[in-house]
C-alpha cells in the first residue's frame, strides 16, 4: 500500500477535489475532521485547549466553540502553536490508526487529505506521492471570505497562517489547478486518479515481467538440455 498526501491552501478545494475520490471509492483521511473528533468533550486535548484557552471559548453545551477558537488562532501565532502542540500528536496518532484500517481492508493506496503537510512536514517523509490543490491568490480570498463569511481583513490573516500557497506548488509532484470552473478541476482529478491507479499497475507488471522472464529462460534450459 501507498500513501497519497493532498494538501493546499485554505479553501483552495482540497475538500471538493477530495470528494471526487471518495466518489470514485478510494479510501481517504481527512485531518480537519480528525482535528473536530479529537477536541471533543471526554478527549484528552478538549481537556488541555479548556486548561490553555479558557472556558470562553466553550459553546453552552460544553462542545469546543470552534469559531471562537478559530478567531484567536488565526491572529496570533503563539496560540496558534499552542493549539497545534495540544492537537497535532492525537491528530497523527489517528491518522495511524486509519492507516492500518486500510491497510487491513486490503486497499492499495490511501490518499490522506492534510492541510499543514508541508507546514508541519511530519507526515511528508510516508508519502509516495504529494499532490496540491492550487488556485490564484485572488480567487483563494474571495472562495473563502465568501464560504465562511469574513472580511478581507480575517480572510488575509487566515490565507497568512500557512505557507504560500505558491510555495506549496513548487513542494508538489501533483498539481491541480482549481482556479477555474469546476469542471476543469474535476477533469484534472480523474486524470491524476488514473496516474495514481497505473502506478498501482507498476509492481504487479514488473513480478509477472520477473516472473514470464524465469519462465523462459526454464523452458530454453530445458529445450537446450533435451
Ligand atoms: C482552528 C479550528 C478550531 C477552526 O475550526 P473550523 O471548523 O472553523 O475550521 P476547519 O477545522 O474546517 O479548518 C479549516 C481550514 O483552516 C486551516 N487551518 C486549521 N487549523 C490551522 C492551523 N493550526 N494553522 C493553519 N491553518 C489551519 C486549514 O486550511 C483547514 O483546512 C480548527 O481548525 C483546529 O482545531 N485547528 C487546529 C488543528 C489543526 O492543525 N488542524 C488542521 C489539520 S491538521
Ligand atoms: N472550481 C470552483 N469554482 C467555484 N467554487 C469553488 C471551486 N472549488 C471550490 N469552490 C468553493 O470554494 C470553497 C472552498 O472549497 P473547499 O471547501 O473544497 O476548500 P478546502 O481547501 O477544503 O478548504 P479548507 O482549507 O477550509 O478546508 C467552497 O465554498 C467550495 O464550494
Amino acid at each position: 500500500m501507498f500513501l497519497v498526501g493532498l494538501s493546499g491552501g485554505i479553501a483552495s478545494g482540497k475538500s471538493s477535489v477530495v470528494q471526487v475520490f471518495r466518489d470514485l471509492g478510494c479510501a481517504v483521511i481527512d485531518a480537519d475532521a480528525i482535528a473536530h473528533q479529537v477536541v471533543k468533550p471526554g478527549y484528552p486535548a478538549y481537556h488541555r485547549i479548556v486548561q490553555a484557552f479558557g472556558r470562553e471559548i466553550l459553546l453552552e453545551n460544553g462542545e469546543i466553540n470552534r469559531q471562537a477558537l478559530g478567531s484567536i488562532i488565526f491572529r496570533h501565532s503563539e496560540k496558534r502553536k499552542l493549539l497545534n502542540a495540544i492537537t497535532h500528536p492525537d491528530i497523527r496518532k489517528e491518522m495511524l490508526k486509519q492507516i492500518l484500517k486500510y491497510l487491513v481492508q486490503g486497499y492499495r493506496y490511501v490518499i490522506l487529505d492534510i492541510p499543514l503537510l508541508f507546514e508541519t512536514k511530519t507526515m511528508l517523509r510516508f508519502m509516495k506521492h504529494t499532490v496540491v490543490v492550487y488556485c490564484d491568490p485572488q480567487t483563494q480570498l474571495s472562495r473563502l471570505m465568501q464560504r465562511n463569511g469574513l472580511s478581507r481583513e480575517e480572510a488575509e490573516e487566515r490565507i497568512a497562517a500557512q505557507l504560500p500557497l505558491e510555495e506549496k506548488r513548487q513542494l508538489a509532484q501533483h498539481i491541480l489547478d482549481n482556479s477555474g470552473e469546476w469542471e476543469a478541476t474535476r477533469r484534472q482529478t480523474l486524470h491524476l486518479h488514473s496516474q495514481l491507479e497505473d502506478s498501482l499497475d507498476f509492481l504487479p507488471l514488473r513480478l509477472g515481467l520477473f516472473a514470464g522472464f524465469v519462465g523462459i529462460i526454464y523452458l530454453l534450459s530445458q529445450h537446450l538440455l533435451l
